[in-house]
Formats: structure tokens, sequence, C-alpha cells
């Protein structure tokens, strides 16, 4: 025990250095943690004083606290149990399984990269790509409960959509979106975790991954978590807004207390005139496949055309956006009226919301006016006309030039040639006539058409 031992000088350094590293980390790491951690609840708290619906606590929560109590969540254990029973296998290994799906979905909300860094790039995003348009924003969404949780559904027509959305209302709250399993890979996963979003895997027959999914969505609903999803569960591929999805539904609605807090479902509808991904998706709508990827070549190529454009002065933008936010619906209420298994009427409810809250703008306008084939101006003229007054009398939100019909067709004219979807003489190209159709949808739907 009190031998000597010989080693070389290099080994006692490096010995001594992790040593030092271990004391530090010991001695140190939890006091610089604490600091840290005092400087955000402090930033947290300023940040609270000024948004509308301050950042739920549930939200701030550690991730690894947050995973360990939704797999110790009573129905998940349930859940658990059932799973290890069918399918044989030992509990702890089902427990783990559990585990993973937890550690999938739960998000790493930071203020930091919510407010510091995502809601500054939206709003840059947007208005370098867009004219953006507020549609008629309902006045019973200023006389909502205090207490109650905010989910905001929309229509999916762009991944600008949770761009535009979330600078839009960023002074009010900091919203939580439900994402696909498409933005599961590094590093975009671990960027959309900080923003708060949750992944959701679509088309999973695992009752257990269900049941750790349906838990974490009504336990953030049941602690004042603001979220946001889009019900049709993708793109829409025809420029319509289509049915609803009902899992998340009827998930809020299983684990809804009518005594606690209330829900409220906030209907938004989202319209542009240029949607970026349109010949994507018109182009899966024509092959009925509807798992497009863009290539990274024709991304990257499309974002240095653009740039190289608007560092030459000659990037005309994108168009206008719009967004309009209609009358919230109660889950309270809705559940009084219906039962706790009316998913179906609820979904249907909050789709024909959104469906009545897309503002109409000017390519869509005119593109359904070159849908009926004017052959001048003078006759297109009068068809925008005509659309706009039937618009207007089944109370439509028109977000048009302000300057008015003339001034919008001629907007958008001069935007559709430069596209190349209509010629000089006013006749849609035969090639694109798919994706007039996509634009002038959202005013057929508009028009019960
Ligand atoms: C630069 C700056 C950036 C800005 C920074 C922003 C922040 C960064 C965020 C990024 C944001 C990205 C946003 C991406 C946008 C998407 O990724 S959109 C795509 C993902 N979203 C969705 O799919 C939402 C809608 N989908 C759903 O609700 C789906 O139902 C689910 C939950 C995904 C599940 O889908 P599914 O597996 O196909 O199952 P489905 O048959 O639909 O439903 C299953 C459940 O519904 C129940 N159900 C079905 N029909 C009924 C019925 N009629 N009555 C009652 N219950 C029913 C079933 O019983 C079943 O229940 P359980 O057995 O599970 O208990």
């Amino acid at each position: 025990m009190t031998g000597t031992v010989e080693l070389p000088l290099w080994l006692v350094v490096l010995v001594l250095v992790l040593a030092a590293i271990a004391a530090l980390d010991r001695v140190l790491a939890p006091s610089v943690r604490w600091f840290f951690r005092r400087r955000m609840e402090r930033a947290v708290a300023r940040l609270n004083e000024r948004l509308e619906r301050p950042i739920a606590p549930f939200k701030l929560a550690q991730r690894h606290d947050m995973i360990l109590r939704l797999v110790y969540d009573p129905q998940v254990l349930q859940a658990v149990a059932e799973h290890a029973a069918e399918t044989g296998v030992p509990p702890t290994v089902a427990m783990q399984e559990a585990r993973s799906y937890a550690a999938e979905i739960v998000p790493g909300f930071s203020a930091t990269m919510y407010f510091g860094f995502a809601v500054q790039a939206a709003r840059w995003l947007t208005r370098k790509f867009y004219r953006v348009r507020i549609g008629r924003i309902d006045p019973a969404l200023e006389r909502v409960d205090d207490r109650a949780t905010v989910v905001f559904v929309m229509n999916h027509r762009s991944n600008m959509d949770y761009v535009l959305v979330t600078w839009l209302i960023a002074d009010r709250s900091a919203i939580s979106y439900a994402v696909g399993e498409w933005a599961r890979v590094w590093p975009l996963s671990r960027l959309i975790r900080g923003m708060g979003a949750y992944f959701i895997r679509r088309g999973s027959r695992n009752a257990l991954y269900r049941r750790v999914l349906a838990r974490y969505v009504q336990m953030a609903a049941a602690e004042g978590v603001a979220q946001a999803i889009f019900p049709e569960g993708g793109l829409s591929l025809d420029g319509r807004v289509g049915a609803a999805r009902l899992g998340l539904l009827s998930y809020f609605m299983a684990g809804f207390d009518p005594e606690g807090r209330d829900i409220l479902f906030v209907p938004v509808g989202l319209a542009y005139d240029r949607v970026l991904e349109d010949r994507l998706l018109t182009g899966a709508a024509r092959t009925g496949v509807r798992r497009f990827r863009p290539s990274l070549f024709g991304v990257v190529g499309f974002s240095l055309r653009m740039g190289w454009r608007a560092l030459r002065g000659h990037f005309p933008g994108f168009g206008a956006t719009a967004a309009g936010f209609g009358a919230p619906v109660s889950l309270r209420a809705f559940v009084a009226e219906h039962g706790q298994g009316a998913a179906e009427a609820l979904g249907a409810e909050l789709m024909a919301r959104v469906a009545r809250a897309v503002p109409i703008l000017p390519v869509p306008l005119v593109a359904a006016a070159l849908e009926a084939g004017a052959v001048d101006r003078a006759a297109l003229a009068s068809e925008v006309r005509r659309l706009a007054d039937a618009l207007s009398a089944a109370d439509a939100v028109l977000r048009l030039h302000p300057k008015g019909l003339e001034a919008t067709m001629e907007e958008a004219l001069l935007h559709m040639q430069r596209r190349g979807l209509v010629d000089a003489n006013l006749a849609v190209r035969e090639e694109k006539r798919d994706l007039v159709a996509f634009y002038a949808a959202s005013v057929r739907q508009r028009l019960g058409q």
C-alpha cells in the first residue's frame, strides 16, 4: 500500500487535468447551471409580462422531468402493462419502449430560441417574401377566457404557414406545433424541439405509442400550453381546405375535464398569392403519389435564383399572404351539446370555420375569373366584379389591392404572366391549367362550388 508507482509525466498531467475537470463539474457546474437558469427565469418572467398569454410552466419544465412524468402517468403505465401482456415482452422492455416514445414526443422549449431567433427569422422571411395582410379577426377573440388553453386550428397550404403564424401571434403567446415525422431528422429535429414543437407519427398502429401521444397532448392542454395543429394532416393538394384527421381532436376531447380548464379552438384561415410548393403539390395531385420530397438541388437552385434576383434588386416577391382568425369554439360548450365522443362533429365544425376564415387574395380571385374563360380585359374585369360581389354576399373576407378591383386585376395578371400561367392574350396556358385551378379553388370553395 505504501509502495511507489512510477508513471510518465504526461500521464500524471492527464490524470490531474481529468481530476480537476471532475471536481469542477461537481462543484462549479451546479452553480453555473443555477446561474444561467436564474437568468433564464428572469428573462421569461419579463417576457411573460408582455405576452397576452404567458408561457405555461409546463412548457418550461425540464425535458427529462417531463419524459418521466409522461411515462409514469397512470394511463401510460396501464398501456405498458397491456402492451407487455399482448406482445409477451417483459414489462421492463415495454416500459423502455414507452420511454423512447415519450423522448421522441416531448419538446425541449427554449424561450431564447423561440423569441430570440425563430420569431425574428419568421418576421424577416415573411416580409421578404410577401406583402402581409390580416384577414378578419373575429370580435369574440377579444373576450376569451384568460385561463382557457388556446389551440389554433389551421389549414395547411405551405411551409410558410407556421412561419407566418408564429410571427403574427408572437406578442400573444408562444405556440407549440404538432409536427409530422418528416421533420425528425437531425439537426432540424433539435431546432424544432427547441421551438416547443412535439413530434407525432401518422399511421402508427401501435396502441402504446398512441396512448403516450394522447396523454402528452392531454397533459399539455390541461396545463394551458397554447398549441397549433394542422388537422388536414398535410399540405392541401388541390387548394381547398380539406377534412380533418380526427386523432388529435379526439385526444383533446377524450382527456377533457368539463370542470377544469376550457379548451378554445381558434380557426385560422391562410391564403397566398403564391404557394412556394405549388408545382410539387399539383404534381402530387396529378400522379396520386403524396410522398413529395423537394430535391435538395431544386431547393438550393430556387433559393439561389431568388437570392440573386434580390441582390440585383429584381426580386418582385411572391405577392400577398393573409391570415384570418375565426370565432373560437369552446370545447366545454361543444361537449355539453354533443357529448365527449363527437370528434367527427367537432372536426367538421372546425374545418368549416377554417374555410370561412380563409381571406380572398388577388391571384385566387383572378384565377377563378380566368377559369370562366374571359376572352378580353373587359370580360375578365366584369367576371372579377361578379365574383367579388358574390363573395361579399357570402360574407367572405376580401383582402385585395387597396385601390380597388381594377388594380387588383392588374396586380394579379402581372404576377401570373411573370410566372407564365397566362399569356399576353389572357389565355391560361394549357400546361398550367392545374396551377390556375389550384389557386381558384379557395374562391370556388368559398362560393360553395
Ligand atoms: C424560421 C422560422 C420558423 C418558425 C418556427 C415555427 C416553429 C417550428 C414548428 C414547425 C411546425 C411544423 C408544422 C408542420 C406541419 C405538419 O407536420 S402537418 C402534419 C402533422 N399533423 C397532423 O397530422 C395533425 C392531424 N393528424 C391527426 O390528428 C392524426 O389523426 C394523428 C394523431 C397524426 C394520427 O394519425 P393516424 O395514425 O393516421 O390515426 P387516425 O386514424 O387519424 O386517428 C387515430 C385516433 O383517432 C381516433 N378517431 C378516428 N376517427 C374517430 C372518430 N370518428 N371519432 C372518435 N375518434 C376517432 C381513433 O379512435 C384513434 O384513437 P386512438 O386509437 O389512438 O385512441
